[in-house]
């Protein structure tokens, strides 16, 4: 059960206009949502309804026109955008739909980019790389390439780097869009599992109905606001 925790996330009055051919459109026009720490929520919607913005703002790579977000006990609307850049390297992982790994890295070696942002000795660098490897079952290919392996060992890679830094948050932009079923299903298992275990919280975009079922709550954005919100069974 999450409902009696506090929120971890909580927007109010979100407004998110784009200039687009010289006409502002409005994205969200005072959008509300609150998170409890330890949920896993999907978001669905409609392409343009606004699923990557949300995200982006989460991530503080967007920022609100106006009201308010926060994380934490962070008001990330309030940050410029060198403070949101440090404030994401420290609190929140991020899992791409096509993993953005870099091709001439090994697999420990892209593993190991977010750790290079902080205080730690070379051997600290590699007992977390070897560590969070072995949870998402490649321990022993750390010397290998990305290229060389399979669309889920590459995301479970992408995986591991988002969570190497142990942070509280992981944010999911279609994380399973590039993978058939299987890999997709042992992907969302291991997101499950560190929702499940290692009590991150997760908020995961994806148009994959089978993929929010993974998810403790389904928010679906439409016209700028959630229309409807199922809790998993
Ligand atoms: N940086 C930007 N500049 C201008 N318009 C933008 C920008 N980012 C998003 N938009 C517009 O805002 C609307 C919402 O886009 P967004 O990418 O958030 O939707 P989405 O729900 O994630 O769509 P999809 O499922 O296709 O990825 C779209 O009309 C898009 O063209």
């Amino acid at each position: 059960m999450t409902e009696n925790i506090a929120p971890y996330i909580a927007l109010s009055g979100v407004r998110r206009a784009y200039r687009i051919g010289g006409e502002m459109i409005s994205i969200f026009s005072g959008l509300d949502l609150t998170i409890p720490q330890g949920d896993f929520v999907a978001v669905m919607g409609p392409s343009g309804s606004g699923k990557s913005t949300l995200l982006n703002m989460l991530a503080g790579i967007d920022s609100p026109d106006s009201g308010t977000l926060r994380i934490g006990t962070s008001r990330l609307d309030q940050m410029g955008e060198a403070a949101r850049a440090a404030w994401r390297a420290h609190n929140m992982g991020i899992v791409f739909q096509f993993y953005n790994l870099l091709p001439m890295l090994s697999v420990a070696e892209n593993v190991e980019l977010p750790l290079l942002l902080k205080p730690l000795s070379r051997k600290e660098r590699r007992i977390r790389v070897d560590k969070v490897l072995d949870l998402v079952g490649l321990a022993g290919r750390a010397k290998q390439y990305p290229a060389l392996m399979s669309g889920g060992q590459q995301q479970r890679i992408g995986i591991a780097r988002a969570i190497v830094s142990d942070p509280g948050l992981l944010l999911c932009d279609e994380p399973t869009g590039d993978l058939d079923r299987k890999s997709a299903d042992e992907v969302l298992e291991m997101l499950r599992f560190l929702n499940r275990h290692l009590q991150k919280t997760i908020v995961m975009v994806t148009h994959d109905p089978q993929a929010a079922l993974y998810a403790r709550r389904t928010l679906h954005l439409d016209k700028g606001d959630f229309v409807e919100e199922k809790r998993a069974a």
